[in-house]
């Protein structure tokens, strides 16, 4: 079966000041699947993921989503791939003077010049889609749980039907039967929609439960990506203290029962 790859990233090269974040790195992504993204604290996950959506300009290097490299594009042209990823950024950031429904509604008539009043009918169904009571639209971002602002966060990604949907940490902060379900919400939408996910996260019972394949930052570039257990066997210090961590032995414990 060939792969068709909807990210490819070649030869990554970002540095701030004297610290190189990443050297040489390389990575693709294929449709439809979740990939989560992995790392020790400060390996340039959330770097890399902002230089991908075009928020980052790198030193070196090359970046390609659907074969496009967004920095090179016209202002339109740009915009038009933009519609086609929804980002969920780790604080939601949903405007706090707007209800929830028109934070979700603002896209719909931003990018894709819907009247309001079809964008707040559409926004209701964005949100039934993440999984949120029909009353929440008509709340603001600080009368709901954390649980509820991720799910609105993600039905904002959701609004302009996106092919790629990048997850900054979406469980980072949420109780475990929370995690769990929005985990659970996110393999229900990629079976339905067809969605392809980068997620970063730390979150193992998440890469456990979601993920397709499992991409390691370390020593500055991608030093694995594969299916997790054959990731979980690479040799290298962060990994196997982070896999073979109790922790990590928990987390495929639940994946693998009956395994040891
Ligand atoms: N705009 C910036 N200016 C200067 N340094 C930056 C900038 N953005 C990121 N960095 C640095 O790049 C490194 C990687 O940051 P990044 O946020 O990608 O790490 P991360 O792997 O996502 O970490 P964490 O798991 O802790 O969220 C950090 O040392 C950070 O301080």
């Amino acid at each position: 079966m060939t792969r068709e790859t909807v990210i490819e990233v070649r030869g990554l090269v970002n540095r701030f000041g004297s610290q190189t974040v990443h050297e040489n790195l390389d990575l693709d992504v294929y449709r439809g699947e979740i990939i989560g993204i992995v790392g020790g604290s400060g390996t340039g996950k959330s770097v890399l993921l902002r230089t991908i959506i075009g928020l980052v300009r790198p030193v070196a290097g090359e970046v390609r989503v659907f074969g496009e490299d967004l920095l090179a594009l016209s202002d339109e042209r740009r915009s038009q791939v933009e519609r086609r990823f929804g980002v969920l950024f780790q604080s939601g950031a949903l405007f706090s003077s707007l209800t929830v429904a028109e934070n979700v509604a603002l896209p719909l008539v931003e990018h894709a010049g819907l009247p309001r009043v079809d964008a707040q009918r559409l926004a209701g169904v964005k949100l039934a889609l993440a999984g949120l009571p029909v009353d929440a639209g008509r709340k603001y971002p600080a009368q709901l749980s954390g649980g509820m602002i991720k799910r609105a966060a993600l039905a904002r990604a959701l609004a302009l039907d996106p092919e790629i949907l990048f997850l900054d940490e979406p469980t980072a902060g949420l109780d475990p039967i929370s995690a769990a379900a929005f985990d659970s919400l996110i393999v229900t939408l990629r079976n339905a929609l067809g969605l392809t996910v980068f997620l970063v996260t730390h979150d193992l019972d998440t890469l456990y439960s979601t993920c397709d394949r499992v991409a390691v930052l370390s020593q500055r570039r991608v030093l694995a990506a594969a299916p997790i257990d054959e990731v979980a066997r690479t040799d290298d210090a962060w990994v196997q203290a982070y896999f073979n961590g109790p922790r990590g032995r928990a987390a495929a414990r639940v994946a693998h029962p009956g395994k040891d």
